[in-house]
């Protein structure tokens, strides 16, 4: 699947790697698996990784379960957040977000080891909205979407440290995502190597679901 490799492109400048099985599901998808390459500057991504680096460190690295869709991971939900990391937490909000969707509250941040990865699923409609919306910090990785009725269509999305990945509608419902382990990291041809990567992962909630209103859901999805 991954290895077939009959389309790479970046469709215009300023737009990230994107590969599909085939010119459908890359076109039928443009607006929905969009990568933003160098969305954060060196210098929000270093605010972001000094704000987030102790809170993490104070967490062991979890491998659990065999059914679990993470593996070598930890994660922590953060609300307070420094003004300059809430800035750029609005800049995201801008980018991925319509002014009539609301933010799950906290933010999901997710440290992944070298040897971590997750596993294909689809974030739970019970309680994330119709936008995820991720950036990438530390390493490369490569995000693979398969549709889960037509596992014949897939697309990967190439995440570079400082990108911004935003997944909506059918790239978030109708295809699973997975975050490839380091040995089968490879965009096309291209080794993609694996590091430690953070994650800074901003969700809507689900329509109808405002913050305060019964039914609120938890924190992680
Ligand atoms: O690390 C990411 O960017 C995605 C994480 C993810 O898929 C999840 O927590 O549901
Ligand atoms: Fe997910
Ligand atoms: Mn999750």
């Amino acid at each position: 699947m991954a290895g077939s490799g009959r389309l790479a492109l970046r469709t215009l400048p300023g737009l990230g790697w994107v590969r599909g099985s085939g010119p459908a599901v890359l076109s039928r998808l443009r607006d929905a698996a969009v990568v933003r390459p160098g969305f954060l500057s060196a210098a929000e991504e270093e605010t972001l990784r000094r704000e987030l680096e102790p809170e993490l460190r104070r967490r062991r690295y979890e491998y659990d379960h065999w059914d679990a869709a993470i593996h070598g991971f930890r994660e922590t939900e953060k609300s307070r957040w420094s003004e300059a990391s809430r800035a750029i937490l609005q800049r995201v909000q801008a980018a991925a977000f319509g002014p009539g969707q609301t933010l799950l509250s906290p933010v999901h941040v997710l440290d992944l080891e070298p040897q971590g990865y997750i596993k294909p699923h689809v974030d739970s409609i019970k309680f994330c909205g119709a936008t995820i919306a991720g950036l990438s910090l530390l390493s490369s990785s490569v995000m693979r979407l398969v549709h889960t009725q037509e596992p014949g269509e897939w697309l990967e999305l190439l995440l570079e440290p400082g990108s911004l990945y935003i997944l909506r509608g059918s790239a978030r419902y109708d295809f699973s995502h997975e975050i490839l382990r380091d040995e089968e990291s490879f965009f096309g041809e291209r080794r993609i190597p694996r590091g430690r990567r953070i994650s800074v992962i901003c969700r809507s909630l689900p329509e109808g679901m405002g913050p305060g209103e019964p039914g609120q859901p938890p924190a992680a999805c």
